[in-house]
């Protein structure tokens, strides 16, 4: 909790997005990178002064999201050459199953054709110790399936990870992911993710669903997307006792310029924010280094 006025916007207070693609095919507006370039961007963005990076990676898929828990598998890879690069970087994954497996969605399907709950709880448990074994430092279970921030807070316990800490995604259903799934492939065949919050439900069931996932071992909470979920940040502020890390998704980054953002994550901080996670923060960080108005460089003409 904070005491006294919030804190100035600063780099200590943004975690980079990181989207790894392998196939080698751009993201369109929201920028993916190769593995071959993550050393690179990891010494770029520790050099900026930020030191954690959330990482989502996509894979090859089938029909049980195979990749998702293998050793070699996209992720498993970026995490060590971020980890080699630069072994101070807190590196932040994302635990899911939308970017493995063929349906798009963030759960596995049962034969009924409904979400199988036990199977996907048990896929997200096999996933998150091989992210930390790995070398992930924070896990982050983002199916919003009940029972599976404790499945796997104890499935890394019983591996050895106690150390690896868990942060959940609190999600409301918004139209702001699209680009997120365009860049990295995912096509959801049901129009809506079923375990996501309704973005016109009340907050105190949004504050109650957070709480829950404190209950069931959570050492933080992520909540998206930032810009729409400002009223459920506030309202677990006053009854949470974990760090509360909003997440600028896709859609806001590629709506609001950084000087927006930049007010934007002030009232994030204002509201409780310990951090922010967001696609913008290496450009963010430019922006609040350049107090000096910066020359307009010449354009040519357009013909
Ligand atoms: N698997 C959940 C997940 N992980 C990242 C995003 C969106 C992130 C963004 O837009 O930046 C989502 C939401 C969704 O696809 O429904």
């Amino acid at each position: 909790m904070l005491n006294g006025p919030p804190p100035k916007l600063s780099t200590e207070h943004l975690a980079m997005v990181v989207l790894v693609r392998e196939d080698g095919r751009a993201g369109g507006s929201v920028p993916t990178y190769s593995l071959d370039q993550l050393p690179c961007l990891t010494a770029r963005v520790r050099a900026a002064g930020i030191t954690a990076l959330k990482v989502f990676a996509t894979d090859r898929r089938d029909a049980t999201g195979t990749r998702a828990a293998s050793n070699n598998s996209v992720m498993s890879r970026a995490i060590r050459v971020i980890k080699s690069t630069s072994p101070d970087m807190e590196v932040m994954t994302e635990t899911c199953l939308c970017a493995y497996v063929s349906t798009g969605e963030c759960h596995l399907v049962g034969r009924t054709g409904l979400p199988d709950q036990a199977a996907t709880i048990a896929a997200l448990e096999h996933q998150a110790v091989r992210q930390a074994k790995a070398g992930a430092d924070v896990i982050g279970p983002a199916a919003m399936i009940p029972g599976s921030v404790a499945a796997c807070r104890s499935a890394l316990d019983a591996a050895g990870f106690d150390q690896v800490r868990v942060m959940p995604h609190l999600i409301v259903n918004s139209r702001l992911y699209s680009r997120y799934r365009a860049a990295m492939g995912i096509r959801p065949q049901q129009a809506r993710r079923p375990f996501q919050l309704p973005m016109t439900g009340p907050t105190a069931t949004a504050v109650e669903r957070g709480l829950m996932m404190v209950a069931e071992g959570a050492d933080s909470l992520l909540i998206e997307p930032a810009l729409f979920s400002t009223d459920i940040l506030n309202g677990l502020y006053a009854k949470a006792d974990v760090p509360l890390l909003p997440f600028s998704v896709s859609g806001e980054c590629a709506a609001l310029p950084p000087a927006l953002l930049a007010e934007e994550y002030c009232m994030l901080l204002r509201a409780g924010a310990s951090r922010v996670v967001s696609h913008a923060s290496l450009t963010l960080v430019d922006t609040l280094r350049d107090a000096r108005p910066t020359v307009p460089t010449s354009r040519k003409p357009s013909q």
